[in-house]
């Protein structure tokens, strides 16, 4: 007793939160959707660091980037583990994607690959005209079918992570076989991992049950799951493989490793599956947001498009060699990327080590979660944050542009979003055609549009309806002209 009387006197304080109860702490605290706004309200009452206590698990939120910045990226070596997810992670077999993959040496040798991919500029000119070609080929199928929006972002962002990871042209018409594959795997990512779908996730013991004992039936499923996760990794691996050996592989992420020859094929291949994973739902959140933020704002639209007819004409579709001459529209997609947040909480860091900031401690294994989405709407960073307002990030007279939103939305310090060169890349192409040549307005049948997001861990805005036509029969005929590839 004395013994613990001593070393609780030792240990400080969590931080701040909510009253705990007896056992199960702050579970029904625990907000089941949105997550980011309870977290949000947590953080004005009880300061920009909270803590909850879920099942005897700490939680740590994070709501400014300042503490962010201090624990995350200042303590990135200590801040950059990955907390285990028994049913998705081990059970399924995610654990061998980059996401779960616990901070050490295999996590290191990702980062490296990865960095080694995006850091390579004659690559990523490659993709750059890979890009531009396939976001040519997606104007022309939203002018065809408008009101497939929705379903054109999917297939079209799709396209481009599996040409960019594997060189895989999608088919152009009717299913395509590795686009349904990834698609089922990744709902059934979901299904795993969704904090209280299956018990074994909270109490990981029950995975050495025996499977006949009721209540283990997570078992059968787990080995579905893992099965779809297999043939998505290995199926465009061994296509890869096959053209290289025929010598007609298309340049890409896993041809580049695998090429190298001094990466080890097994993670080259794991590699390639968790830019996949990571890069095929992200960017459509953001593509689709711009959309709707243009429905809404028609003169933050005409301003943009004026920019762009001044730099570009009307002979041609932009490129990213104008990127530097559009800084309207650039803050405009700036202004997208802050006012939709795609990954509002991020993803949880594991604490690695016993550690105290600011005079609260952060057990060992205790988990903790940048609120990016409060990072973005705060009013102590932007002015009337829930305003769609691109000026925020144009200088003027006795007034500096806002904090560049890039600086948040891809989490933080070792763990910071691999794709983000690519995203960036792929959303700023896209918004940039798309103004171009696409009037955006409310739908005509007066159908309201909210401002509504979806909750989870990636965020999309709510459907909603929107007429798109091209802006005039030039635009038209840029449309139809025929894709330089
Ligand atoms: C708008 C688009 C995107 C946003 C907002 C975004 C945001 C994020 C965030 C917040 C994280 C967690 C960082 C942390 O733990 O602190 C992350 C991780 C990750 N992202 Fe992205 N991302 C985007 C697009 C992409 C793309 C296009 C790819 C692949 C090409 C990608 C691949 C990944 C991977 C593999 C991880 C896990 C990294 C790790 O655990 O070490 N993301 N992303």
């Amino acid at each position: 007793l004395v013994y613990r009387l001593v070393t609780r006197r030792r240990t400080p304080p969590p931080p701040p939160g909510p009253r705990r109860l007896p056992f199960i702490g702050n579970l029904l605290d625990m907000p089941s959707e949105k997550p980011w706004i309870k977290f949000a309200e947590w953080g004005d009452t009880y300061g920009d660091i909270t803590s909850i206590n879920v099942m005897g698990q700490q939680i740590t939120i994070l709501n400014s980037m300042n503490v962010a910045v201090e624990l995350l990226d200042k303590r990135s070596a200590i801040c950059s583990d990955r907390p285990r997810v028994t049913m998705a992670g081990e059970l399924v077999g995610w654990n061998q994607n980059l996401g779960l993959t616990p901070y050490g040496g295999r996590f290191r040798r990702f980062r490296r690959m990865a960095h080694s991919v995006f850091g390579n500029r004659q690559l990523m000119m490659d993709f750059q005209s890979f890009e531009e070609a396939e976001t040519h080929r997606f104007l022309k199928r939203v002018v065809s079918t408008p009101e497939d929006l929705q379903h054109h972002i999917d297939r079209f962002s799709g396209s481009i992570i599996l040409r960019i990871c594997y060189g895989y042209d999608v088919k152009e018409d009717g299913e395509d076989p590795f686009v349904s594959l990834g698609s089922t795997a990744m709902a059934q990512f979901s299904l795993a991992s969704a904090p209280g779908g299956f018990v074994v996730n909270s109490v990981p013991a029950l995975r050495h049950l025996p499977s006949w004992i009721p209540g283990t039936s997570f078992r059968a499923l787990a080995k579905v799951y893992k099965g779809t996760l297999e043939r998505m990794v290995q199926e465009p691996f061994d296509w890869v493989k096959k053209r290289m050996a025929a010598g007609t592989a298309e340049q890409s992420l896993l041809h580049y490793l695998l090429e190298r020859k001094e990466e080890d094929e097994y993670e080259a291949k794991w590699l390639a599956l968790s830019m996949y994973a990571g890069g095929s739902h992200t960017t459509v959140s953001s593509i689709y947001a711009f959309f709707k933020a243009m429905a809404l704002h028609p003169e933050v639209m005409a301003k943009a498009q004026k920019e762009i007819d001044s730099v570009v004409g009307d002979g041609r579709l932009p490129g990213f060699s104008d990127k530097k001459d559009l800084p309207y529209t650039n803050a405009l997609i700036s202004e997208v990327h802050r006012w939709h947040t795609v990954v509002p909480t991020g993803l949880p860091h594991r604490v690695m080590e016993d550690d105290v900031y600011n005079g609260w401690f952060l057990p060992k294994g205790s988990i903790v979660l940048a609120n990016i989405w409060k990072m973005t709407h705060d009013p102590r960073t932007y002015k009337n944050p829930m305003l769609f307002n691109p000026e925020r990030f144009l200088a003027s007279e006795g007034k500096d542009p806002e904090l560049d939103p890039s600086e948040l939305i891809f989490g933080f310090g070792r763990r910071i979003c691999p794709g983000r060169v690519l995203a960036e890349a792929s959303v700023w192409i896209t918004i940039v055609m798309a103004l171009a040549v696409f009037d955006i307005s409310r739908h005509p049948d007066g159908e309201g549009i909210d401002v509504d997001v979806t909750t989870g861990t990636v965020s999309l805005p709510t459907r909603f309806k929107c007429s798109i036509k091209p802006r005039s029969a030039k635009a038209a005929q840029l449309i139809q002209a025929e894709v330089r590839a």
